[in-house]
């Protein structure tokens, strides 16, 4: 029997659970550090992790014209290809004169770059910004809050549930 690889969760390691209270005081303060920088013409959401900043945002900044680039790579915690489902709609991209300037992405994080690479691509004089940023991705970011070890694994809130836990004299880590 062959054994499966580690998957980026396991390898990463560390773990790092955000409630939602912590999501929405960051997403806040991206808010006020993207206000400075603006005016932005629209909100381009990275699926599916970028729809809550975004949303967030969008209503700091008072935007309202929000989009959204559909893109697959990570099954659960490994990552495949990338597949970009979707774009931006051709209003959206007209607003970015074709090239994304004065448009805003958001992510809720960059950790090999990989996706905010393709994105990139596809908008290169866009305003890219993520909640969170491990040390591979942070180059591709224009804004970030918060900058997390490349072994951290980041648990959003829309991914987990209170529940027990053991004492620490019982073996908990
Ligand atoms: O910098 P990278 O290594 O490319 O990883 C970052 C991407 O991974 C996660 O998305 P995921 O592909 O898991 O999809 P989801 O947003 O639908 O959960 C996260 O929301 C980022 O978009
Ligand atoms: N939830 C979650 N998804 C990711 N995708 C890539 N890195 C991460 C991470 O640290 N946490
Ligand atoms: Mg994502």
């Amino acid at each position: 029997m062959t054994q499966s690889e580690p998957s980026e969760q396991q390898r990463a390691g560390r773990p790092f659970p955000v409630s939602w209270d912590q999501f929405h005081r960051d997403c806040r303060a991206l808010s006020w550090r993207l206000n400075e920088l603006g005016p932005f013409h629209a909100v381009i959401a990275i699926t599916r992790g970028g729809l809550v900043p975004a949303a967030i945002v969008a209503r700091e900044l008072g935007l309202r014209v929000i989009d959204t680039v559909c893109i697959a790579s990570y099954e659960h915690d490994k990552q495949g290809e990338l597949q970009v489902l979707k774009g931006v709609s051709d209003q959206t991209a007209k607003l970015g004169g074709g090239t994304g300037k004065g448009l805003l992405i958001i992510d809720d994080l960059v950790d090999t770059g990989k996706t905010g690479r393709m994105v990139r691509s596809l908008l290169p004089e866009a305003h890219f910004a993520a909640v969170y940023a491990k040390p591979k991705g942070r180059p591709l970011v224009d804004t970030f809050i918060t900058e997390v070890s490349q072994d951290t694994w980041i648990f959003f809130p829309w991914d987990t549930g209170l529940s027990f836990q053991p004492p620490l004299k019982d073996g908990a880590a």
